[in-house]
C-alpha cells in the first residue's frame, strides 16, 4: 500500500481511499471534551448530516474501557474501581483502532454504558473513512505511542471546581449513580488520577482552551483552521500536489501577565509557512489583539 504524503492512500488496486486528519481531544472529567467536539461539528454543519457522509466525526475513549469481571463490576457500583488508571484502558485495541482508522478502513466501535459500566455493543458506532476525526478522552495523551499518532493535540482546560459541580449531577442523573458513590469514587480515584496521569498531559497539547466550549474565540479558530483543512483537501483531491498546511500551535491560556485586565491575543503567522514539524515560528507577522501564540506545524507522514 502506498501512502503519499497528502490525504489519500493508494490502495495495490488501485483505489484511493482518505487518509484522515486526527485531533486528540484531552482534558480532566466533565471540562468539556464532548461539548467541545459537539460544537466544534455542529459549527462545521456536521450534526445534521447522514453519518456515512460525515467528514468529521467523533469518537470517545470510553469505548475502549477494558471489559470488568464480576468483582470489579460491583466494586464499581460502590465507586471503588478506578476507571481513571490508564490501566483501566485497552492500550493495543485503542492504537489497533486509530491505525486502521487513520489507513481509511471502516471500523466499528463499541458505544459505552456507564449505568452497567460496560462496552455497549447494541449501540455500535460505525467510523467510516472521514477528513476529520476527534478522539476525546481523559487519556488520549497519556500513552506515547497513541500521542504520536495525532496530527492535532487539544486540550480543555477547565478548573477542577467547575468540573467537579459538573460531574456530580451529571453522574447522578444521566449516569445512574448515587451521591455517595460519586463522592467516593471522585475522592479515591478521579482526582488523584487527574493530578498524576490526566494533568501532566497537557504539555503536549498544541491548543491549551480555557474555559472549554465557553470559550468561543478558541472554538472558532479551531474550527475555521479544520474548515481551512478540508477545503485544502478538497482541492488537492482535484489534482494540486501540495501538502496540508497547518500554521497553528496555539496556547490559549489566560494572559496573566498582563492582570487579566487585557485580555488581547497574539497571532504569530509565518510569513512563508513551511513543512517542518514542529518549526518555530521565528519570522513571523503578528496580529493583536489575541492571547494565542502560534507556531507552525504541518501534518506528520
Ligand atoms: N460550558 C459549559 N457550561 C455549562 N455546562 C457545561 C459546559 N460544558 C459542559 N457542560 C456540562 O458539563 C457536563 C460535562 O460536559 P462534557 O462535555 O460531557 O465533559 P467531558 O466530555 O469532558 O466529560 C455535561 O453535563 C455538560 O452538559
Ligand atoms: O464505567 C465508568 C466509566 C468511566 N467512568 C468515569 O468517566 C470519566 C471519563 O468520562 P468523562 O466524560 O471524561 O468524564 C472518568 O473520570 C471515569 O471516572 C465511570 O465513572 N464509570
Amino acid at each position: 500500500m502506498d501512502m503519499d504524503h497528502a490525504h489519500t492512500l493508494s490502495l495495490p488496486n488501485g483505489d484511493v481511499v482518505k487518509k484522515p486528519f486526527l485531533i486528540g481531544v484531552a482534558g480532566g472529567t466533565a471540562s468539556g471534551k464532548s461539548t467541545v467536539c459537539k460544537k466544534i461539528m455542529t459549527e462545521l454543519g456536521q450534526t445534521d448530516m447522514d453519518h456515512t457522509q460525515r467528514q468529521v466525526v467523533t469518537i470517545s475513549q470510553d469505548s475502549f474501557y477494558r471489559e470488568l469481571t464480576a468483582a470489579e463490576k460491583a466494586k464499581a457500583f460502590q465507586g471503588l474501581y478506578n476507571f481513571d488508571h490508564p490501566d483501566a484502558f485497552d492500550e493495543q485495541l485503542m492504537y489497533d483502532t486509530l491505525e486502521a482508522i487513520l489507513k481509511g478502513v471502516k471500523v466499528e466501535i463499541p458505544g459505552y454504558d456507564y449505568k452497567t459500566n460496560s462496552l455497549d455493543y447494541e449501540n455500535k458506532l460505525t467510523i467510516y473513512p472521514a477528513d476529520v476525526v476527534l478522539f476525546e478522552g481523559i487519556l488520549v495523551f497519556y500513552f506515547p505511542k497513541i500521542r504520536d499518532l495525532f496530527h492535532m493535540k487539544l486540550f480543555v482546560d477547565t478548573d477542577s471546581d467547575t468540573r467537579l459541580a459538573r460531574r456530580v449531577p451529571r453522574d447522578i442523573n444521566e449516569r445512574g449513580r448515587d451521591l455517595d458513590a460519586v463522592l467516593t469514587q471522585y475522592m479515591t480515584f478521579v482526582k488523584p488520577a487527574f493530578e498524576e496521569f490526566c494533568s501532566p498531559t497537557k504539555k503536549f497539547a498544541d491548543v491549551i482552551i480555557p474555559r472549554g466550549a465557553d470559550n468561543t474565540v478558541a472554538i472558532d479558530l479551531i474550527v475555521q483552521h479544520i474548515r481551512d483543512l478540508l477545503n485544502s483537501q478538497s482541492s488537492s483531491r482535484k489534482g494540486s500536489s501540495s501538502n496540508i498546511q497547518i500554521n497553528m500551535n496555539v496556547d490559549l491560556q489566560k494572559n496573566n501577565e498582563t492582570g487579566g485586565k487585557k485580555s488581547g491575543l497574539v497571532v504569530k503567522i509565518p510569513h512563508t509557512p513551511t513543512t517542518a514539524s514542529n518549526s518555530s515560528c521565528s519570522s513571523a507577522s503578528t496580529i493583536t489583539p489575541t492571547n494565542i501564540k502560534m507556531g507552525s506545524f504541518s501534518r506528520p507522514h
